[in-house]
């Protein structure tokens, strides 16, 4: 079967969707991950969990998925 020239790296990839259905939550979801990323990278140090290694392509993936052990950085205050 022949595929086309975007198979894969398609830029079509729209996760809150388009149009008059376009998601009402966007920008509140964004705002969400950033917010949670921030605390994420500020309180805990994290490290892989065993071995994964990056495939890039058609895009960066990871074959188990990444798995990261996390640990709270304790602040006295
Ligand atoms: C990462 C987070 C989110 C993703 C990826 C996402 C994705 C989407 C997508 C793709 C649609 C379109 C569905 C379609 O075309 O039928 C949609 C619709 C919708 N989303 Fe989200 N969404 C997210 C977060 C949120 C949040 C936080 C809210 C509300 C607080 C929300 C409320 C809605 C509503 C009400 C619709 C229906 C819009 C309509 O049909 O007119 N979403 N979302």
């Amino acid at each position: 079967m022949q595929q086309g020239p975007s198979q894969g790296t398609s830029k079509k990839f729209t996760p809150f969707g388009g149009g008059t259905r376009l998601c009402p939550g966007s920008e509140l979801a964004k705002v969400e991950a950033a917010f949670f990323l921030h605390h994420l990278v500020l309180n805990f140090r994290w490290k892989i969990d065993g071995d994964d290694i990056p495939m890039a392509y058609p895009y960066v993936e990871f074959p188990r998925g990444l798995p990261i052990e996390i640990e709270p950085i304790c602040s006295e205050s």
